[in-house]
């Protein structure tokens, strides 16, 4: 694949878009494409579509496609929830999970939540990587203390019950709260919609909870390759589909989070994890070719030049690299986005300060979208996660 080529900012969009464009069928999918009710209103997603490069598009949206921008833009994984006061106090009126996440005015109230605290550039979606299960079959409950339950799916006749995912009905709060979202925050920042990856849902599906060896899915990938297969298969078709609703319904940007596929020894990525990850791109870029998609996977220092053939446009680097060291491996035209240690949020002014601006000399001001290295822990402190948005968004080189 591409390595270092020195052609940057607009150059390199409009060879992503030229990528983007000769992978997919324009008009006749775009003719065919489903506009929701609620989409009507989401006019500016259309405008982006047809005028490319905008300068009023919002400064996240404009670095992701690989533009060249005023500085950095910043944002961070998990910012909206439990670190923030105001969440919990929500907490104690709403107890759970499912109730604020499907309640349109409760995820729109969280996810703009860290946006008027700290200003950051991306506003996501307050949500799960499990929200659309549901809608395929699959229920699921999220414990306050214990986190997601599901009951485990280990058996060809426990797959019966999935089914495709028709969003709109399954997800109608999803697709309200992106379009309110796009409302209130206008071309001030950039709303991101997101989605789990197969493997990284089907964890959960087969393990029945949260994991730390991933021994019964694993087990499934010796014992019944075919089974886990027609799982992940059946999952990239609906994800796919519930991540084209997201567009649809405003959101700008698709993360794509595979968080647990860094667990699997390389041949087990290639078999269980990359192809389904490709389903779900491909099948945004063949109906959204011009929306940014960037890829997540916890501990994935090994598998960077994996994460860059991917077909997304930015890879989130947790923060086991260096920028410059993942720039060598996968060259200068794919975006990098990250990848400041959660932890160092923890630390005084200072060190905040000195690392940040480390990562922002490194990553040169182009192709780089500033975040952490994986989401944002529950205990950092709001006046450090401030203090941080603030430290990107003064820094000049
Ligand atoms: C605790 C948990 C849930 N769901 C999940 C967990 C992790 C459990 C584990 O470690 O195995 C699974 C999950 N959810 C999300 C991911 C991908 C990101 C990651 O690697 O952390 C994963 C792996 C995205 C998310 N999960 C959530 C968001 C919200 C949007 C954001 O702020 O980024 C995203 C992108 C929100 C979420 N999701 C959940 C809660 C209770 C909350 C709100 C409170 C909070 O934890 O901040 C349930």
């Amino acid at each position: 694949f591409t390595t270092t080529s020195g052609r940057v900012g607009v150059t390199t969009n409009a060879r992503r878009l030229e990528r983007a464009a000769a992978a997919s069928t324009p008009s006749s999918v775009r003719g065919k494409r489903r506009i929701t009710p609620t989409a009507v209103s989401a006019q500016p997603t259309e405008k982006a579509v047809d005028a490319g490069k905008d300068t009023t598009d919002p400064l996240l949206l404009r670095a992701a496609r690989g533009e060249k921008v005023e500085r950095v833009p910043v944002w961070m994984m998990r910012q909206a929830g439990r670190h923030i006061k105001e969440y919990r106090d929500l907490v104690q009126k709403h107890p759970t999970f499912r109730e604020r996440s499907e309640t349109p005015e409760l995820s729109t109230e969280i996810s703009l939540q860290p946006w008027r605290n700290y200003k950051t550039d991306g506003v996501i979606l307050f949500s799960d990587i499990l929200t659309p299960l549901p809608g395929m079959g699959i229920d699921f409950t999220i414990e306050e203390k214990a986190g997601p339950k599901i009951p485990p799916m280990r058996t060809w006749d426990s797959m019966k019950k999935m089914h495709p995912i028709d969003p709109e009905k399954a997800c109608p709060f999803v697709g309200q709260t992106l379009n309110e979202l796009r409302g209130v925050v206008g071309n001030e920042a950039t709303v991101l919609g997101f989605v789990g990856c197969p493997y990284t849902l089907a964890t959960y599906m087969v393990e029945g909870k949260t994991s730390k060896e991933y021994l019964e899915i694993k087990k499934m990938a010796f014992l019944e390759p075919k089974l886990l297969h027609a799982m992940l298969k059946s999952l990239a078709d609906s994800i796919g589909d519930y991540a084209n609703y997201q567009v649809d319904s405003g959101a700008q940007v698709i993360q794509v989070f595979d968080s647990w596929a860094g667990h699997l020894s390389p041949k087990d990525y290639d078999t269980f994890a990359a192809p389904y990850q490709r389903m779900v791109i491909e099948k945004i870029k063949a109906v959204h070719p011009e929306v940014p998609v960037i890829i997540y996977i916890n501990k994935s220092g090994a598998l960077l030049e994996r994460m860059a053939t991917s077909g997304v446009d930015i890879v989130s680097l947790d923060w086991t690299v260096t920028v410059p060291e993942a720039r060598k491996r996968i060259g200068d035209d794919i975006g990098i986005q990250g990848n400041l240690d959660p932890a160092i949020l923890h630390g005084d002014h200072a060190t905040i300060k000195e690392r940040t601006e480390e990562i922002l000399r490194d990553g040169g001001g182009r192709n780089h979208v500033m975040n952490l290295g994986h989401g944002i822990d529950a205990g950092t402190p709001e006046d450090n996660a401030a203090f941080f948005i603030d430290t990107v968004k003064n820094f000049r080189f």
